[in-house]
């Protein structure tokens, strides 16, 4: 489930600069198809070369999906989470940072790929990135934790564009670690959050 990789993080950072980039492009990729006024022919030429991509890169792939790796240094990635995958053109990616005393913070760009109503994001999105941030905040990256219970109060609609979203843990008892989250646009906060996150009893 996690799996110890024996790789420098200058060789992660290494496979990073390779796949980081195709991310990058497959997002601009999904944004653009999203926007596009082509016409037929173009469209059916742009399907035609997409499909060629693909197949070149499934002549080699893994078994199934990416999973979760860390190194000797510490270092985990996970270039396929839905959150925070490098390599995932669904992923925005967000990039969680973490204070000293635990605390997190994210800024995010959401655009046209991430619309539920009009012009805003998709609430399934907010709670997506919530999920994740306050994962990384409960496990402060030394402890595997999963979410038992979230709890998501939508108070304003999130405007695509710029959110930022932040997180502490509020409090611990036994195998429970409690967090609180918000995300925010710029017309203030939009999502709230409260989450139990539990440290499962088999990684102990
Ligand atoms: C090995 C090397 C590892 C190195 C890794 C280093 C770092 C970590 C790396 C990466 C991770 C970083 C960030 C996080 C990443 C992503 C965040 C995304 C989060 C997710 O996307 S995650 C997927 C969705 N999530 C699930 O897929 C959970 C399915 N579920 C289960 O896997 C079990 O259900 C589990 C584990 C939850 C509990 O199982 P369990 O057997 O361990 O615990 P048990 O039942 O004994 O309960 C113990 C105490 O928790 C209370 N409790 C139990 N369940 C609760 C609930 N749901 N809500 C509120 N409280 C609950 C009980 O009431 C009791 O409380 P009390 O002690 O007070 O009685």
């Amino acid at each position: 489930m996690f799996r110890f990789v024996d790789l420098s993080d200058a060789e992660v950072d290494a496979l990073e600069a390779r796949y980081g980039p195709l991310g990058a492009s497959l997002r601009e990729l999904v944004d653009a198809a999203i926007r596009t006024n082509a016409g037929d022919a173009e469209v059916r030429d742009a399907v035609a070369t997409i499909e060629a991509l693909t197949e070149k890169l499934r002549i080699d792939q893994i078994e199934g999906a990416s999973g979760v790796h860390y190194n000797e240094a510490g270092r985990s990635w996970s270039w396929g989470n839905a959150a925070i995958g490098l390599r995932n053109a669904v992923a925005p990616p967000m990039d969680v940072q973490q204070s000293e005393n635990g605390d997190t913070y994210a800024e995010v760009h959401l655009g046209a790929a991430y619309e539920g109503p009009p012009g805003m994001v998709h609430g399934g999105v907010s709670a997506l990135l919530l999920d994740h941030l306050m994962g990384v905040t409960a496990s402060r990256m030394t402890k595997v934790t999963f979410t038992g219970t979230l709890t998501l109060k939508y108070r304003n609609p999130l405007p695509l564009g710029r959110v930022v979203l932040s997180g502490e843990v509020s409090g611990e008892e036994g195998r429970k670690v409690f967090v609180a989250a918000r995300i925010e646009g710029d017309q203030g906060i939009a999502v709230e959050a409260d989450g139990i996150f539990i440290v499962p009893v088999w990684s102990e």
